[in-house]
Formats: structure tokens, C-alpha cells, sequence
């Protein structure tokens, strides 16, 4: 069984264009949302989190105080590096025991997350697939999906690295840029990966 990368920057359409492929019968591991459920399910976690983030982390329900969070790291590189070190050894195993469950049968499956290549998790994919897509049009996707600012989300985008930098290390990328067919981009990717032998 392949497993698949896919990344792109904020607001690309990776969670978009994995959704054509699940339509394909492909099975996707999100690692954005397995991130953020264990940020509430993992005990050990969520003691580092509030450790180094503050109690205000959650609310009195448990649940994840996503502006808090983002409030404090992406202001603040050391911070950032902080959660990061947290949560992503926890997102790989997390996946390790997903793919566990994959039938031996199943040809290639998904990885989709934000930071492949910024985490390094890439080197455990055996192709991975970059989604690009204007900075413009990116800037207005987030901005009207979150109902955040424009400065909201640069502040992501300088946390990643550039398309330019992620290009380098990627075999595929679809261009997500409402000029080409997103379902003839994907439906080629899926006859390839279908025919690459293991
Ligand atoms: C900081 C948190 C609480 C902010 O939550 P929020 O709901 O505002 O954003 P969400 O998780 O939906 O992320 C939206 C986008 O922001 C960008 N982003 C998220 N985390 C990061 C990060 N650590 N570094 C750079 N960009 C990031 C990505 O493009 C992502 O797709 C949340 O992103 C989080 O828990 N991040 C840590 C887990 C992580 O690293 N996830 C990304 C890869 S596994
Ligand atoms: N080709 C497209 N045409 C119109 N809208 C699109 C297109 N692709 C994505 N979008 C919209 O843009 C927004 C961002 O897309 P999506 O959530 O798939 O991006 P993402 O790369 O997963 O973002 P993030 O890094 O923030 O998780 C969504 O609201 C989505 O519906």
C-alpha cells in the first residue's frame, strides 16, 4: 500500500481536493483533525498544553480554546515550536495506528496535513502531492471560511514554508486556481497511483 502526502499552504484546498478523492473510494488521514482531537483527548497532552499555554487552553467543558492557542503562537516563533513539539509526535502515531487498520489490499491511502514538510512527516510518505493555489485567492478563501483578517492569516502563511521551498521536495502538484479542472487533475493522479507498483 502507497501512502500518499498532501499539503499546501493555508486556504490551498488540500481538505477540498482530499474530499474528490475520498469520492474515489480513497481513504484519507487528516492530520489537522486527528491534531486537534487529541489536543483534547490525549491526557499527557493536554497537561503539556495547559502547562505551557495556560489553563485558558480550555474551556471549564474541556474544550480546546482554539483562539487562546493561536492568539499566543502564531505571534511568537519559540511558541509555535512549542506546540509543534507537543502535538506532532503524537499526530504520528496517531496515523501509524490508523494505517495499522487499512486493509493490505487497499493500493494507496492519504496523508493530508498542513505542515508535511515543515514536520518532516513527508520522509514518511512515499509520494507526496503539493496543492497550490494564488496567494490572493488563498488570503480570500480563509479570510471568508474562519471570518478572520487578512494580518490573521498572513501570520499563518510566515509560519509555513513558501510553495517555491515545499515544491522542491514534492512529485505532484495540483494547481488549485479555479482555471483548471481540479476532477481531471485528481483522476489522473488516481489512475498513476493505482498503476505505481508497491
Ligand atoms: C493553533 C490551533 C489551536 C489553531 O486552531 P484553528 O482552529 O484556528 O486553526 P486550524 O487548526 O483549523 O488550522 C487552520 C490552518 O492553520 C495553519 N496551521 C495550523 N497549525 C499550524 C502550525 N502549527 N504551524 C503553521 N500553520 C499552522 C494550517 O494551514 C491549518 O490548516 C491549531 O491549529 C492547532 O492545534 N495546531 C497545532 C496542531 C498542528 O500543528 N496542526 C497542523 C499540522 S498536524
Ligand atoms: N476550487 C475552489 N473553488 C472555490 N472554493 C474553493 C476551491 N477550493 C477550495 N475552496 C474553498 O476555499 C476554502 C479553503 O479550502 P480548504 O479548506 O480545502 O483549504 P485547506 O488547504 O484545507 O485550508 P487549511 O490549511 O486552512 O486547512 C474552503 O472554504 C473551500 O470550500
Amino acid at each position: 500500500m502507497l501512502k500518499i502526502g498532501i499539503t499546501g499552504g493555508i486556504g490551498s484546498g488540500k481538505t477540498t481536493i482530499c474530499k474528490v478523492f475520498e469520492t474515489l473510494g480513497i481513504a484519507v488521514f487528516y492530520a489537522d483533525t486527528v491534531a486537534k482531537q487529541i489536543m483534547v483527548s490525549d491526557e499527557i497532552l493536554v497537561k503539556g498544553v495547559k502547562a505551557a499555554f495556560g489553563e485558558e487552553s480550555y474551556t471549564i467543558d474541556g474544550v480546546l480554546n482554539n483562539k487562546h492557542i493561536a492568539g499566543i503562537v502564531f505571534n511568537n516563533a519559540a511558541e509555535l515550536a512549542k506546540l509543534n513539539e507537543l502535538v506532532h509526535p503524537a499526530v504520528f502515531r496517531a496515523f501509524d495506528n490508523w494505517v495499522k487498520d487499512i486493509p493490505a489490499s487497499t493500493p494507496y491511502i492519504l496523508k493530508e496535513a498542513a505542515l508535511l514538510f515543515e514536520s518532516e512527516s513527508y520522509k514518511m510518505c512515499d509520494q507526496n502531492i503539493l496543492v497550490i493555489a494564488p496567494e490572493e485567492i488563498r488570503l480570500q478563501r480563509v479570510m471568508q471560511r474562519d471570518r478572520v483578517t487578512a494580518a490573521q492569516v498572513k501570520a499563518r502563511m510566515d509560519k509555513q514554508l513558501s510553495d517555491q521551498e515545499k515544491a522542491k521536495l514534492s512529485d505532484y502538484i495540483i494547481n488549485n486556481n479555479e482555471t483548471e479542472s481540479l476532477i481531471i487533475q485528481v483522476t489522473h493522479l488516481h489512475q498513476l497511483f493505482l498503476n505505481i507498483p508497491e
